[in-house]
């Protein structure tokens, strides 16, 4: 038991950090008690992943200091973080693909005692963390086969091989289905069983409601407040980290769909193993209606919305933008798919939505960049281009608001509202959109799904993709299940979440094969 007397697992004092203009961690003072789980949340930039970094050793603060169990030390590397027994569970995994779950686990340990005692001590010692935290994995296993949820696994075995008694974990449930999002709080309730402290960061409110004893709101590298969890609600917390009151929901009136503008018919897509990813899939998008594609991740929908964009080449199938077949001449790319009336927001911004060493404003016109409107006779028009990128920024609130700021260091999601602004304000009549909102903040997730609405009812129609059943339910006009590459369901937009989710997981599919 934590009795009163007891120190803090962490305290900072007076964390400081700038980035050149950027001040993304302004006297921070936090703390957070032994065993619990403490949520931090707040807007995109607001300096969650600053404070979480320095906390790890990656980034110094400029001033302040970090005590842990009551003790000043200094983090200076994240070896230093694990020697004062702090985990981090990465968001992108650092795992060694092709390597085994114990390998995996022991690499990078090997200075330490449990190496030096050999690979059988190892496996024993793997066995016994597993099975004190309910954390079922094969350690033979190899990482690059196992689902993404047990490699999340893996990386928080890795942090407790190495006698983490804090886990920091930043956005774990973005990459995962609700059911292993549902495991991964179990066994994060085992951890805080055993007395260990965990340090949640996510745009989740619901996660943080439902898992956290504790929260902490950011804003503008301020902390702005910490409450008990029981005694807060999505509401004020919403308040909390935007400044003002957010819309929790959707507002939207009725559809009233026109004529079709996509038009979808047997597209085949197989990957580049010759997998058949999308299999015959067939249907229509109105001009003036969203239509949104539900589904656990990996069962085909990407594939489907590359294939539209002109990304990847289906294997058989037509696409059609106002009764015109795209490629109709064999030449499908994505120059000619946009040049046709198609935007499309990538669902992974990082590889196909943004040049992260280029400076805001040259991505905020990529592939747009042959539009008169940025050319002066053969060149760019630069001045154009920056005025351009400066007035999305503002009707976007991008932040900060710096057009010439390399991309790679804006925070995850004002990067997504540079792709979102670049094709939603082509004002395109097909608009193509993977994972809007994700690692998005609540502010922006209103301000992005009102601009999504907007365009419906400019009569644009819009194919939503999302992993997110709720953004899904929110705003499709349509929704379509797609499971193992099918469209398997076409349920009605107001149908509940448990009868979506039995199509998503192939249940009802499988009932009519069978
Ligand atoms: N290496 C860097 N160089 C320059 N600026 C940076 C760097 N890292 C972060 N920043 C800036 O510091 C601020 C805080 O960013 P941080 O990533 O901590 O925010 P966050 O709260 O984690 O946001 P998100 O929810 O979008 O991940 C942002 O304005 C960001 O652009």
């Amino acid at each position: 038991m934590t009795s009163p007397t007891t120190p803090p697992a962490i305290e900072l004092v007076g964390i400081d950090k700038r980035f050149g203009a950027v001040h993304a961690n302004k006297s921070i003072d936090l703390s957070i008690a032994r065993g619990t789980i403490h949520g931090i949340v707040g807007e995109n930039g607001a300096g969650k992943s600053t404070l979480m970094s320095i906390l790890y050793g990656f980034y110094q603060a400029d001033a302040g200091e970090i005590r842990v169990g009551g003790a000043p030390v200094a983090i200076t590397d994240s070896q230093a973080a694990i020697r004062a027994g702090i985990g981090m569970v990465h968001q992108h995994f650092m795992l060694v693909e092709n390597f085994t779950v114990l390998e995996n686990v022991m690499l990078g340990a090997e200075g330490g005692v449990l190496l030096r005692r050999g690979t059988a001590a190892a496996r024993a010692e793997l066995k016994r963390i597993e099975r004190e935290y309910g954390l079922d994995i094969d350690p033979d296993a190899v990482v690059e086969e196992l689902p993404v949820g047990l490699q999340q696994r893996v990386e928080i075995l890795k942090a407790l091989y190495r006698g983490a008694e804090i886990l920091i974990l930043d956005e774990p449930t973005g990459v995962l289905t609700p059911a292993e999002a549902d495991h991964l709080f179990k066994i994060l309730g085992q951890l805080r069983a055993q007395g260990k402290t965990i340090v949640l960061i996510t745009h989740k409110l619901r996660e943080i409601l439902a898992v956290t004893d504790n929260v902490s709101v950011m804003r503008r590298g301020e902390m702005v407040a910490t409450r008990k969890t029981a005694e807060t609600s999505a509401e004020e917390l919403a308040e909390l980290m935007v400044g003002r009151r957010v819309l929790l929901h959707v507002e939207k009136g009725p559809a009233h769909p026109g004529p079709v503008v996509l038009s979808v018919e047997k597209l085949t897509v197989r990957d580049a193993r010759g997998v058949t990813m999308v299999d015959g899939v067939s249907f229509d998008v109105r001009a003036g209606e969203i239509v949104g594609i539900a589904g656990v991740a990996g069962n085909g929908q990407s594939e489907l919305l590359e294939a539209i964009a002109g990304i990847r080449r289906p294997s058989a199938g037509t696409i059609r933008v106002n009764g015109e077949a795209l490629g109709a001449d064999g030449r499908l790319d994505p120059a000619r798919v946009r040049a046709s009336g198609l935007a499309h927001v990538p669902e992974d911004r990082h590889h196909m939505g943004l040049v992260l060493s280029f400076e805001e404003n040259e991505n905020a016109i990529l592939g747009y960049q042959t539009d008169p409107k940025y050319l002066k006779g053969p060149l760019l028009d630069i001045d154009a281009i920056r005025a351009d990128a400066r007035a999305k920024i503002e009707r976007y609130d991008i932040r900060p608001p710096d057009c010439r700021l390399r991309t790679a260091n804006f925070s995850g999601g004002n990067q997504q509202k540079i792709v979102l602004s670049r094709e939603i304000e082509r004002d395109p009549a097909v608009l193509l959109v993977g994972q809007p909102t994700r690692g998005v903040d609540i502010g922006a997730i209103e301000f992005i799904h009102k601009r999504l609405v907007a365009l419906r009812d400019a009569g644009k129609a819009i194919l939503l993709v999302s992993v997110e059943l709720d953004e899904i339910r929110s705003l499709a006009d349509r929704i379509l299940v797609m499971f193992a590459g099918r469209i398997v369901g076409t349920p009605p937009a107001d149908a509940d979440e448990q009868e979506i989710g039995l199509m998503m997981a192939g249940i009802e599919a499988r009932e009519a094969a069978e």
